[in-house]
């Protein structure tokens, strides 16, 4: 069985960088995960990765062909296509066939059509799962400041919700650059974490919008608990045991470790750290 995690969200929330963290903390506990980038526009990254889309095709090059004729984000997409169609010829050797207990980080491009509602990624997961023989993860990155109130967080869960159903395996939404918030900040993002959505519509400060709206906001929030998928795992970059706890989480999504469970703490008190400010 070999693992995988498809790290996908919105652009500069952070996939890179939870990607090259991750990779250095599994270092560091002797655990071997490597990356592959599947951005053909990536400029930079932390990381080596095992494979690069942009060795395959790299966005400009496409947006340079006059035959092709696309703007960026058409561009984007013609790229994903054309790796679809080398999946076997490109990314297999180079990641190599049947090795067992390997572990890959995917770092996606940041446009999210391609997992909210276009069938690409979907058919890579499968290809991975029922061709390939992984167990895949979907990791879905959502920038901290963007939630700190109950619009923005119905608004970045629902990206969230679709990328899930889209493509249909075990998610996770991680809170990316945590580091960042103030102490003060932290507490108010403590309540979205694990929130009911229907009561954060609910305590919404009165205003002639949220009184119209209240109905159509209320049957968004209740999809959302319906779901179940409203629960938000943070990542401050800068503590080693955040993110062994993440790792921790996954495996046992994954079924990597059947002991995982017991050593995975509460994630709310990571960030209890009465030093900081
Ligand atoms: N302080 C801090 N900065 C972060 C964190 N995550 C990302 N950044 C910064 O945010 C910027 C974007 O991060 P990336 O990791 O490149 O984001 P991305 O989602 O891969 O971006 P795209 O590939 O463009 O979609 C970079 O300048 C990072 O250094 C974090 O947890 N803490």
């Amino acid at each position: 069985m070999r693992f995988a995690q498809i790290i996908m969200g919105p652009a500069g929330t952070g996939k890179s960088t939870y990607c090259s963290y991750m990779e250095k903390h599994a270092e560091s506990t002797k655990r071997n995960i490597r990356i592959v980038n599947l951005d053909p526009a990536a400029e930079k990254f932390d990381y080596q990765p095992l494979a690069d889309i942009r060795e395959l095709i790299q966005l400009d090059d496409v947006l340079n062909d006059e035959d092709i004729q696309l703007g960026p984000n058409g561009g984007l997409i013609w790229c994903m296509n054309y790796f679809m169609e080398h999946l076997e010829s490109w990314l297999l050797p180079a990641i190599g066939e049947d090795i067992d207990g390997d572990y890959i980080l995917f770092d996606c491009p940041g446009q999210i059509e391609l997992y909210t509602h276009m069938d690409l990624m979907t058919r890579f997961v499968k290809t991975l799962e029922d061709s390939w023989g992984f167990r895949v993860l979907g990791v879905y990155t959502i920038d901290a400041h963007f939630l700190t109130d109950s619009s923005k967080f119905i608004a970045g869960s629902l990206t969230a919700l679709s990328t899930m159903i889209n493509l249909s395996v075990p998610h996770m939404n991680i809170l990316t650059k945590m580091d960042l918030l103030s102490k003060k900040d932290r507490k108010t993002i403590e309540r979205f974490l694990e929130p009911d959505a229907v009561d954060l519509i609910h305590e919404e400060p009165d205003s002639p919008w949220t009184s119209k709206y209240l109905g159509l906001s209320s049957a968004i929030a209740k999809v959302l608990d319906d779901f179940a998928l409203v629960k938000y795992f943070p990542l401050d970059v800068r503590k080693d045991s955040n993110l062994e706890n993440l790792l921790l989480m996954a495996d046992l999504v994954l079924g990597v470790s059947e002991d995982a469970d017991v050593k995975v703490k509460d994630h709310e008190s990571e960030f209890d750290d009465p030093d900081e400010n």
